[in-house]
């Protein structure tokens, strides 16, 4: 399967190198508005290619796109220290006016995963600008935050994060709601399954949790300036689900026709994703507060992204 790049930069080079370590693609195709900088992620990700799956990975220009299964869009601009994801949308919806345009150009029947920020907003620009079917143009969304969650409540409890049942839905961004109510570990709600192994979750624990998941990109780019590992892995599942048909769930964010009484929304829900994209979203079973929160966080999106439409 071939797997395009758009934006070599750290997200779409993270990416690129967990696909290819993950066996995701037989060909990657990256593509930059710096030529230069797309020929030396490739041939740097290709020098991991003896330790892991046989994978062509080249720079190119938008007609070596042509053929894709599943074009990644990392271009544009990321979020300098204390910058919030929706503070992007101007200047990330300009660059993907040109971009989207040129990849459907090259790569009519490719499905688009969006990673660019807000993402949620831009899955709806990428939508509108592709023509695709909703189902087809997917955003990476909370599956990150997602994985956040699960490795912080895995260290918690004492057990791995691959173990833990927990979604976090909504926004990509501020206003992401994490469903506590139904997360699990094997037939345990994690409440009773901390209880059982003295690591009770207290209201200071969920607290710290809910935090340490939705501050967690802010603290990283405080750090090291932007975050990448953690969406680069995010991104190879969802090409991982759909190269092999899987109909995996994950969150992820589509365009949907209402949330909570929101219509047409891109955020993220518990999506079935295979070969043909999204195929199911899963109507999550929520408490009062937590409904109210991904209200909340679908008004937030349709607010900002009317500023756009
Ligand atoms: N969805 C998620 O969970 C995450 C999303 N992001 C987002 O991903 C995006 C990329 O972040 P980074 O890779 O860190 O930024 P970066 O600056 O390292 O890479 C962006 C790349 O896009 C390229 N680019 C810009 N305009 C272009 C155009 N018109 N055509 C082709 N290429 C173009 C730049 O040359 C650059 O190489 C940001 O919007 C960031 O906020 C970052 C981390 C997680
Ligand atoms: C930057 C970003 O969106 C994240 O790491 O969550």
């Amino acid at each position: 399967m071939k797997v395009g790049i758009v934006g070599a930069g750290m997200v779409g080079s993270a990416a690129g190198y967990a696909i290819a370590l993950t066996g995701g693609a037989s060909e990657i195709v990256l593509v930059d508005y710096k030529p230069a900088l797309a020929v030396a992620q490739a041939e740097d990700i290709a020098h991991a290619v003896p330790f892991a799956h046989p994978c062509r990975v080249l720079a190119g220009d938008y007609d070596d796109l042509a053929g894709a299964t599943v074009v990644v869009l990392a271009a544009g601009v990321p979020q300098k220290p204390g910058e919030s994801r929706l503070s992007l949308l101007s200047r990330n919806a300009e660059v993907f006016s040109e971009v989207v345009a040129r990849v459907i150009k090259a790569a009519p029947d490719a499905l688009l995963l969006v990673a660019s920020n807000p993402v949620d907003i831009m899955t709806e620009v990428a939508l509108r600008a592709s023509g695709l079917p909703p189902e087809r143009v997917i955003g990476s969304g909370t599956i990150l935050d997602t994985a956040r969650f699960r490795t912080l409540l895995g260290a918690h409890l004492g057990i791995a994060a691959g173990s833990v049942h927990a979604y976090v839905l909504g926004e990509h961004g501020d206003s992401e709601v994490l469903v506590w109510s139904s997360a699990r570990v094997g037939t345990e709600t994690v409440a009773r399954f901390g209880a059982q192994l003295g690591a009770a979750i207290t209201d200071e624990v969920r607290d710290r949790i809910d935090a340490g998941v939705r501050q967690a990109a802010y603290r990283i780019i405080e750090g090291k300036g932007a975050t990448w590992y953690g969406i680069g892995a995010g991104l190879a599942r969802i090409v991982q689900a759909v190269r092999n048909d899987q109909s995996s769930v994950l969150s992820c964010s589509i365009v949907t026709p209402e949330v909570e009484g929101v219509q047409d929304v891109a955020l993220s829900l518990p999506r079935v994703v295979g070969s043909k994209g999204v195929i199911g979203t899963l109507a999550p079973d929520l408490s009062p507060d937590e409904a109210a929160g991904l209200r909340r966080s679908a008004e937030v999106l349709k607010e900002t992204s009317a500023r756009l439409f």
